[in-house]
């Protein structure tokens, strides 16, 4: 009898391949993030990335970073992690995990409290020194919501279509 594959990767690899996967789907020139919900026996529930509220052109609203408010990207893109939230239609996210490919911002920070989202796994955490991210720790950490940084394996996944 043959024995089984010992290489295949690991749930984390799996989890935060298919968050990094859904983020190649972001229209946004500078940052494209992407979020893997799953279930505490490793079913996926939902993904999101960010982009643009639906019914709102990705041809018509801006993405720069800078100038006018209304003439830049912040004030209309929905973040990967809230996409992820409201994309799940199942009912309860009580005791999930997050995958995400940055760190959650405050506003994001909220809303995965307030779903019951009980841990979050994160790959960079590119703007650490932000206030927006300090106020999402601080949160996280009154709120019992545990979170780790994904440990890179430095193995690399092609695959072609
Ligand atoms: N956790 C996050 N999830 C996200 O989906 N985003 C989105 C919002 C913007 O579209 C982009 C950040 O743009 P920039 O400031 O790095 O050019 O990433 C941003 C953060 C950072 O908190
Ligand atoms: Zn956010």
């Amino acid at each position: 009898m043959s024995t089984k594959r010992t290489d295949y990767i690991t749930w984390d690899e799996y989890f935060m391949g298919v968050a990094i996967l859904s983020g190649m789907r972001s229209k946004d020139p500078s940052t494209q993030v992407g979020a893997c919900i799953v279930s505490n026996d490793n079913k996926i529930l939902s993904m999101g990335y960010n982009g643009l509220p639906r019914g709102c052109s990705d041809d018509d609203f801006p993405w720069t970073k800078e100038g006018d408010p209304l003439e830049n990207k912040y004030f209309y893109t929905t973040h990967s992690e809230l996409n992820a939230i409201l994309n799940y239609r199942g009912g309860s996210l009580e005791g999930s995990k997050l995958y995400v490919s940055l760190f959650p911002c405050n506003e994001c920070a909220k809303a995965i409290i307030q779903s019951g989202i009980k841990t979050v796994v994160y790959d960079s955490d590119k703007y650490a020194d932000t206030p927006s991210v300090i106020a999402s720790k601080r949160m996280f950490d009154s709120s019992g919501v545990r979170y780790y940084q994904y440990q890179r394996t430095g193995r690399e996944i092609q695959f072609s279509v």
